[in-house]
């Protein structure tokens, strides 16, 4: 019997829908929140959300635009795009009567501030319980009940078991953690290198060339999470090498997918989150200022930013002075 019996999800877009199907499947009685209450109103209506087409929503599922009524959970999961993250724990924060868990499930880093979403959290609401939710996990497999399992992280020992016990059923299987920072850390800088692999895809470079981008970019994600502090558990782990492996081979990745198009030269997908977008230019800033070299990240943000073209990058990945592998 978990303490925590109740649970809202804030942020009703492909993956806030998804964990709230998680979550009611685990047994919890869930709340998700849209930030447009017509929006609100017509999923609870029709039990269906097109950002999540095809998945219907259990009608024990309250979809409300009310933050007063989600904030009553007894604990929260955030599924906003990472940088609207603190906007909305700043919204909710004034509603919390007590010092409720809130998790983090965006991937990335704040820009400006260069602060991950733990602690964005704790900033935003400070006598909150800042946890996060990361792995392999695309919205469409959870939300269909395909077997998935992600990291979940918190500070305290005890905290991260009991979130996942609250969250987790025979089809979602959450490991706890303590290591907030190298969970945060696989999630963020993978969506990257997925851009970097969709585009060697994209440009036709071969099996070859994706399998040495793929384990290039992890030597990346590994460097600077040493870093910063994480385990070399967690980085190889499912929140790091796990997503990581997911999201750089499969077109069903929004980042993939838009570096798929970058590399062959049409439009990106319209209307399509793809977080690493926004996080290039700001894992590139935090490594430079750890003094830690991310070439293939810098490749993505410079073609991304249009500094460089995307054969000028690729020379230039592929040119660069004989090292030992590290
Ligand atoms: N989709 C996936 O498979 C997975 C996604 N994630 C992560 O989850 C996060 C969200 O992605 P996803 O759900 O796919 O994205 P979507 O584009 O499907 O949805 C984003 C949702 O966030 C809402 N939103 C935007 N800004 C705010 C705000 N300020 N306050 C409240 N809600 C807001 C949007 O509302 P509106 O509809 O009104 O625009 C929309 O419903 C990303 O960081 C992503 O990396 C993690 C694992 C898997
Ligand atoms: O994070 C995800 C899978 O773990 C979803 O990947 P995309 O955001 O690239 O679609």
């Amino acid at each position: 019997m978990t303490a925590l019996q109740s649970v809202a999800v804030i942020g009703a877009g492909a993956w806030g829908t998804a964990l709230a199907t998680v979550a009611a499947r685990a047994g919890r009685s869930v709340t998700l929140w849209a930030r447009n209450a017509e929006h609100a109103a017509r999923i609870a209506l029709s039990r269906d959300n097109p950002r999540l087409p095809g998945v219907r929503l259990a009608s024990e599922i309250v979809v409300t635009g009310e933050l007063a009524l989600a904030a009553r959970a007894d604990m929260l999961l955030i599924a906003t795009p990472a940088q609207h993250l603190r906007g909305a724990v700043n919204m909710l924060a004034p509603h919390l009567a007590r010092p409720v868990p809130i998790v983090a499930c965006a991937k990335g880093i704040e820009h400006g501030t260069h602060k991950f979403m733990t602690d964005v959290i704790a900033e935003a609401a400070p006598h909150a319980q800042p946890a996060i939710l990361s792995g392999p996990s695309f919205a469409d497999d959870v939300a269909r009940g395909l077997p998935t399992a992600v990291t979940l992280a918190a500070n305290d020992e005890a905290l991260a078991r009991a979130l996942v016990q609250a969250l987790g059923s025979p089809t979602f299987r959450p490991y706890h953690s303590t290591d907030i920072r190298g969970v945060e850390i696989g999630g963020a800088a993978k969506n990257v290198l997925a851009i970097a692999v969709g585009i060697a895809v994209g440009r036709k470079l071969g099996a070859s060339a994706q399998a040495a981008l793929t384990t290039r970019g992890f030597a990346e994600l590994t460097r600077l999470g040493r870093a910063l502090g994480a385990r070399s558990e967690t980085l190889t782990g499912l929140s790091g090498l796990g997503d990581l492996i997911l999201t750089c081979a499969s077109p069903q990745s929004r980042n993939f997918a838009l570096g798929l198009a970058l590399g062959r030269g049409e439009q990106p997908p319209a209307g399509k989150l793809a977080e690493g977008e926004f996080t290039a230019p700001v894992l590139i800033e935090l490594a430079a200022s750890q003094n830690i070299e991310l070439p293939v990240s810098e490749a993505v943000a410079a073609i991304l930013s249009g500094r460089s073209t995307i054969d000028a990058a690729i020379s230039g990945l592929m040119t660069r002075p004989f090292k030992a592998e590290e």
